[in-house]
């Protein structure tokens, strides 16, 4: 069952130098979450934030820290992001040779466990791993930049595995699994992306256009 819209701005596209003033700001724009893009210029072809910077923002907004880590080896880093303040952490299968135990690593800390699935990883990954998991998230770009043109194929993916989250979903109660898309969210994506079945857009561009006094506006777009 789809749930009303979440807006999870990146703050990739936010301004590095006020990057406390700009979480505080979204939040209070109407943002559901603060997503986190954390690059390792290994996994990825960029370098972001870490833990301390994650730790610093944490106060600055009241909303959960939705983390995504584009990192490898992934597991030596659950538990310190975890302990910086994310509330869910989503990885990369490719990232860790064993996806299971790193839901199990970030469950124990407490927190809600995503998996993300780059343009070309097929949705075998998710057979054994859907049941377990808090969030999954489509990458409608290649995982790195924001600014990204949305790549159409990932509609197709949307819309299955909004099936077998629904499924999962009802034999567990009707368990809350978000369905999270992320790379060139703009007003015509994001009305794709939620007719496909997603629930949460995570959009960097869209909403930090304009700046602050652009904030509420962008993201109740994007939500419309
Ligand atoms: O994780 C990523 C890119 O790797 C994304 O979160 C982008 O940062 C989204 O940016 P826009 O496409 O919305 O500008």
């Amino acid at each position: 069952m789809q749930q009303r819209t979440k807006i999870a701005p990146s703050i990739l596209s936010a301004d590095f130098a006020q990057l406390g003033a700009e979480v505080a700001a979204i939040a209070a724009a109407g943002a559901d979450y603060v997503h986190v893009d954390v690059m390792d210029g290994h996994f990825v072809p960029n370098i972001t934030i870490g833990p301390m910077v994650l730790k610093a923002l944490k106060p600055h907004a009241g909303i959960p820290f939705d983390v995504h880590l584009m990192i490898a080896p992934v597991d030596p880093y659950v538990v310190e992001f975890a302990r910086a303040g994310a509330d869910i952490i989503t990885f990369h299968p490719e990232a860790g040779p064993h996806p299971h135990r790193t839901v199990q690593l970030i469950k124990a800390e407490g927190k809600k466990a995503g998996l993300s699935l780059n343009p070309a990883t097929p949705l075998s990954v998710l057979d054994h791993l859907l049941p377990e998991l808090d969030l999954v998230l489509v990458m409608s770009v290649n995982p790195g930049f924001g600014g990204q043109a949305f790549i159409p194929s990932a509609l197709e993916k949307i819309a299955e595995i909004r099936r077998r989250i629904d499924a999962v979903s009802a034999s567990q109660n009707g368990r809350p699994i978000d369905l999270e898309v992320d790379g060139g969210i703009n007003l015509e994506t994001a009305q794709a992306a939620v007719r496909a079945g997603a629930d949460v857009l995570v959009a960097g561009t869209a909403t930090f256009k304009g700046g602050p006094s652009s904030y509420a506006g962008n993201i109740a777009g994007l939500r419309a």
